[in-house]
């Protein structure tokens, strides 16, 4: 079903609705009703609402008479009055129908002293006059009594008249004006009357020829800057233009607007949903398509990465042992070892380059010419070396290695031969932010998917999380299996499902003997990337044992 709202949304429209409401009627209890749909609204003119019409239907009356003839009563009406020999008894009069009722019927104003009915001459008074309105003084609200002298003292000064309409008794107006000092004059008008003029006690009316301009509640008198000027020439003595169906317009907008930015906002927060939803869903397809057993397609490799640890010689002595390690045991993987380049050209000389592959741990990422110090993808690749490390976190980190620089090293060791193990992996701050996922995929976008697919052929992944790299601090399986399936995921997106299957991905990060084989056992690990465990031809050794359990 279609919904304007979501579930988890609807309470804030429920309660936007209720405070909508409690508010309205709020402002409609402290200053006057929003509509006004009295008798006495604004705009009214009293003297033409109290006419009734020449032809206006006048009320109907019957009168029934009882007589009595023979000791028999009975009722007659005029039409069938009977003759004298019956004897009158009583007679009652009945209303059967009711006359025309003028819209204001019942307005009257009467001098509280001598009881003078002044109606005429507040009504039929041209120009301006205030009305101070309060049905009983002794309930009403005195805590703006200062307003009202101020007004009170602006209608002297401009010679408007100024009445106070009520209808309590002597006593609740003299205390009325023993508490606020009113000097105004007190008429006497009917109570329920007054209750209809203003739904305020005490309020204000300003009448024009009779013709109510404009309507206040205590709570906002007119004040201030508002009584600076004669009243011809301010606004207050102008009616206020706001017509019904404006007001109806801007509370209909009151509630509606903020309502249908909020249904918007709603909608696009459903949608965006929906967008990650549906992400994630193809995503763990993806997953699920890798997650079974392991490919027999890609090739199993265990690589050392030697670092800035050994000298020649005992990088020579190191090689000779690994070398002669798999040369007595044939191992069932893919073994490299990443020397620093000093090593590169002996160490060559000392491997079967059928048994163990050799690989430098950087290179530059310029072709050639003047840059001191540095070893190019081609110088590498003339060793002997068949692979480079490159995009290690320490590169990244240490040396200030970009996407981009790394993206021309990856182009240049390709160029000149080189298979490329290219390194990712997050910080222990971006797992905990659990964005560990973006990070690989921003580091692979950056430097190696812009690739062909023949080229990605020579392109080893190494996941290296570097809150792992010796540290001590392994990934367990389960959490390095669930990086690689994502990483192997994305080459899919990118090369498509079959390249992805062939693509070696390995795991690095504190891998030892004790761990390999439960690592290796996970159907995305194709193998690991060793550090520290590469520095002693038996431990190194112990790893790559572990693809034969
Ligand atoms: O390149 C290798 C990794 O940095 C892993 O080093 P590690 O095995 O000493 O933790």
């Amino acid at each position: 079903m279609f919904r304007f709202i979501s579930e988890s949304n609807q309470w804030i429209v429920i309660n936007y609705t209720i405070v909508f409401i409690f508010v309205c009627s709020g402002l409609s209890l402290y200053y006057l009703p929003l509509f006004d749909f009295r008798p006495y609204r604004i705009g009214t003119n009293i003297p033409r609402g109290m006419e009734i019409p020449k032809d206006a239907e006048q009320p109907l009356f019957e009168t029934t008479f009882i007589m009595e003839k023979g000791g028999q009563r009975k009722e007659f009406t005029l039409n069938d009055y009977p003759d004298s020999t019956w004897k009158f008894i009583d007679s009652k009069t009945v209303q059967v129908k009711e006359g025309y009722i003028p819209p204001i019927h019942d307005f009257s104003v009467a001098d509280r002293k001598t009881g003078k009915d002044l109606t005429d001459s507040v009504l039929r008074h041209k120009g301006y006059t205030f009305l101070l309105i309060a049905p009983y003084l002794e309930r009403a609200d005195d805590s703006n009594f200062g307003d009202i002298d101020q007004l009170y003292e602006y209608a002297q000064t401009y010679n408007i008249p100024f009445y106070c309409l009520t209808a309590s008794t002597a006593k609740a107006i003299q205390r009325w004006r023993d508490i606020t000092g009113a000097e105004y004059p007190f008429c006497i008008t009917d109570e329920t009357t007054l209750k209809t003029i203003v739904r305020s006690n005490p309020g204000l009316l300003l009448l024009k020829d009779g013709t109510i301009i404009n309507k206040w509640s205590h709570n906002q008198l007119p004040n201030g800057a508002k009584l600076s000027l004669p009243i011809t020439q301010s606004a207050l003595g102008k009616m206020p233009q706001d017509s019904v169906p404006g007001k109806i317009l801007e509370i209909i907008l009151w509630f509606i607007l903020p309502l249908t930015l909020l249904t918007l906002a709603d909608r696009l927060w459903a949608w965006s949903k929906w967008v990650r939803l549906k992400e994630k869903k193809d995503k763990q397809r993806l997953y699920q398509l890798f997650n079974k057993k392991k490919s027999k397609m890609r090739k199993k490799i265990v690589a050392g990465n030697w670092k800035m640890n050994l000298n020649l010689q005992e990088g020579i002595v190191l090689a000779k042992e690994i070398n002669e390690a798999m040369t007595a045991e044939k191992p069932n993987c893919d073994v490299v070892i990443c020397t620093p380049f000093i090593h590169l050209a002996s160490v060559a000389q000392v491997l079967n380059a059928d048994l163990v592959g050799l690989g430098a741990e950087n290179c530059a990422d310029k072709e050639k010419g003047a840059f001191t110090g540095e070893v190019s993808a081609e110088m590498v690749k003339s060793t002997g070396a068949q692979y480079v490390i490159l995009g290690h976190s320490e590169r990244r980190q240490y040396y200030g290695e970009t996407a981009e620089i790394l993206k021309e090293k990856v182009q240049l060791a390709l160029k000149h031969g080189l298979k490329v193990i290219f390194c990712c992996g997050e910080t222990l701050e971006e797992r905990e932010s659990n964005r560990q996922n973006a990070v690989v995929k921003a580091e692979l976008d950056g430097s190696v998917f812009n690739l062909t697919a023949e080229e990605w052929k020579n392109i080893v992944l190494a996941y290296e999380p570097i809150w792992a790299i010796g540290t001590g601090k392994t990934a367990t399986s389960d959490q390095a299996e669930e990086m690689l399936c994502y990483i192997r995921s994305t080459v899919a997106e990118k090369y498509g499902k079959e390249v992805a299957e062939e693509t070696s991905i390995l795991y690095g990060g504190s891998c030892k003997a004790s761990n390999a084989p439960e690592l290796f056992s996970k159907p995305n690990i194709d193998g690991g990337l060793i550090g520290g465990a590469s520095l002693k031809a038996a431990d190194f050794k112990g790893i790559i044992d572990a693809w034969k359990k």
